[in-house]
């Protein structure tokens, strides 16, 4: 029998410590999760307040307020770190911005020609010291501080350590968010200068290789609530294959570990108000055919297509493993005598990139790659395509599998971690599809999902339209996973392992 503790009405202070923000700084999806997540809770009535480093690349860090000129002091070392707190706001809130230019006034947050900065490691141990060490100078106290993937991951380390007997944060949780595993934030040890209790006691458990440590694997077993950004993620977490090399390290939290699917942020992922795409449209039969043909248009003009009346697939990602690419170009030459088009927007390892350039010369009317990270494009695509791929080797939550649905662009996924949660597969369920979804991490499969859709698409469009319709049907509000948070929080949400019972029992 589980007891739980009865949740308390009183508006929280929150700090949500993430190392990029949508509106200030992106790479990915955290930064979307990092912006969503705060103002959700902020409307629900609590305070919220985000902490980022100040990276060069942040618009108006110059006209940021400065509210504190301070220096981190370590016990050990002989010189302090100075540093500034600047704030900012993002929307409603308050967002303070940790400025050390030795540690971010760089041309980039975390690595220049795909290669990571070499200092990361310190650069991020300090960020993590400094979120904390500013708290009791602007007299904020926190009820909660959440955390995020590795750069974070001695936040809830330091509390339990450095502040475990401070006054001030005597009632302070701690929460990290999984929103990648894979990365782990391993260093050297000599990258700790300014965090000596990990030196001092030797905590062979957050060890990965005897000289190194990971700020992952600090977060995951120090912080009180650990938490994957969708229910199956959380669950692949404690097993051998999902969980990167670290499910001994989740399966000790088990008992903490929940799992809260992403919200999607309808005010800029919506095809009834976004400023970026050609015509807006709305689900039903009349306006979404007009918008979608109008979007399709536009697209195809942005990317040197043809105009032609054919489906459009899209895709729109970091050139990671992660994102699948390794199952699609074995195909992609082969799906591609198809009469159809497909547009790609990505970047990042220059070998894919490679891989896919040399593809797209060979089908230039029917293939177009643009190498770049381009957000108003992004939003094109998700609007001009009939499909989206996302044949993710593995994928935490994901969020343009939902910005896909929402804009009725139908999501080709791989079922794993939030994209088993949140696409509904034609195959299995046809009354309630909302895309199509493969199991095996091979081309094959993704193949046979390809050609199902395009079979779907030429040989029935009315069942398209109705899978069009259920998509754009499908809400998931930054509202609901902010609630969940915050039973999350008092205490109140089931943790994987009694969801697990409850499936059981
Ligand atoms: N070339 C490009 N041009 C324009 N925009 C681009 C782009 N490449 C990516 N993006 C944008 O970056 C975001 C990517 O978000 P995802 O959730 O799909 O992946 P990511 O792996 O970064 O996030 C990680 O964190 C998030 C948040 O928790 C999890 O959903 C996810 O599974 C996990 O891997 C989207 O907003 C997308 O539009």
């Amino acid at each position: 029998m589980v007891t739980r503790k009865k949740s308390n009405s009183k508006p929280l202070q929150i700090l949500f410590v993430a190392s990029e923000v949508d509106g200030l700084v992106k790479t990915g999806g955290l930064a979307d999760v990092a912006k969503s997540l705060p103002a959700a809770l902020k409307e629900l009535g609590h305070d919220v307040r985000v902490v980022m480093p100040l990276y060069r690349k942040v618009p108006n860090g110059a006209d940021a307020v400065e509210l504190l000129d301070t220096e981190l002091l370590v016990s050990t070392q002989p010189e302090a770190v100075s540093y500034k707190v600047k704030q900012l706001h993002n929307g409603d809130v308050p967002v303070y911005t940790v400025d050390a230019p030795e540690y971010f006034d760089r041309p980039e947050l975390y690595a220049e020609n795909n290669e990571g900065y070499r200092d990361n490691g310190e650069r991020f141990a300090f960020f993590s010291a400094a979120a904390l060490d500013m708290c009791e100078k602007l007299g904020f106290k926190p009820d909660v501080v959440h955390c995020n993937d590795w750069h974070t991951g001695l936040v809830p380390f330091l509390l339990k350590t450095r502040y475990a007997d401070n006054a001030f944060f005597a009632d302070t949780q701690s929460v990290i968010s999984i929103h990648n595993a894979v990365f782990k934030g391993t260093f050297n040890y000599d990258q700790y200068s300014l965090i000596p209790e990990l030196i001092q006691k030797r905590y062979l458990q957050l060890e990965d290789g005897s000289a190194n440590i990971s700020m992952l694997k600090a977060g995951v077993a120090f912080a009180d609530k650990v938490n994957a950004v969708s229910p199956n993620y959380a669950k692949e977490l404690l097993t051998e294959l999902g969980s990167h090399g670290m499910a001994t390290d989740f399966q000790h939290r088990s008992d903490v570990l929940y799992g809260i699917v992403n919200g999607c942020d309808y005010g800029d992922w919506s095809p009834e108000t976004d400023p970026y795409i050609k015509q807006h449209f709305k689900a039903n039969k009349v306006s979404l055919a007009r918008g979608k043909k109008a979007c399709k248009r536009d697209l195809q003009q942005q990317v040197n297509l043809p105009q032609d009346d054919v489906p459009v697939y899209g895709m729109v990602c970091r050139l990671t493993e992660q994102k699948g690419i390794q199952y699609l170009l074995p195909v992609l030459r082969d799906f591609l005598v198809n009469d159809v088009q497909i547009v790609l927007v990505g970047s990042g390892d220059p070998k894919l990139a490679e891989a896919l350039r040399a593809i797209s010369d060979d089908f230039s009317d029917k293939f177009a790659f643009i190498e770049a990270y381009d957000n108003p494009l992004a939003h094109c695509v998700e609007a001009g395509s009939d499909f989206f791929l996302m044949p993710s080797q593995f994928e935490p939550c994901g969020l343009n599998q939902i910005y896909s649905l929402a804009y009725g662009t139908l999501p080709i996924v791989r079922g794993v971690g939030g994209l088993k949660d949140t696409v509904i597969d034609y195959d299995q369920t046809p009354q309630f599809a909302t895309g199509f979804v493969f199991d095996a991490p091979t081309p094959e499969a993704l193949l046979i999902k390809m050609q199902r859709s395009l079979l779907l698409y030429c040989q029935r469009p009315q069942e398209f339209k109705r899978l069009q319709q259920n998509a754009m049907a499908c809400r998931f509000e930054w509202k609901d996973a902010a609630e969940q948070y915050l039973r999350m929080y008092a205490g109140e949400e089931e943790s994987v392992l009694e969801k697990k019972q409850i499936e059981c029992a």
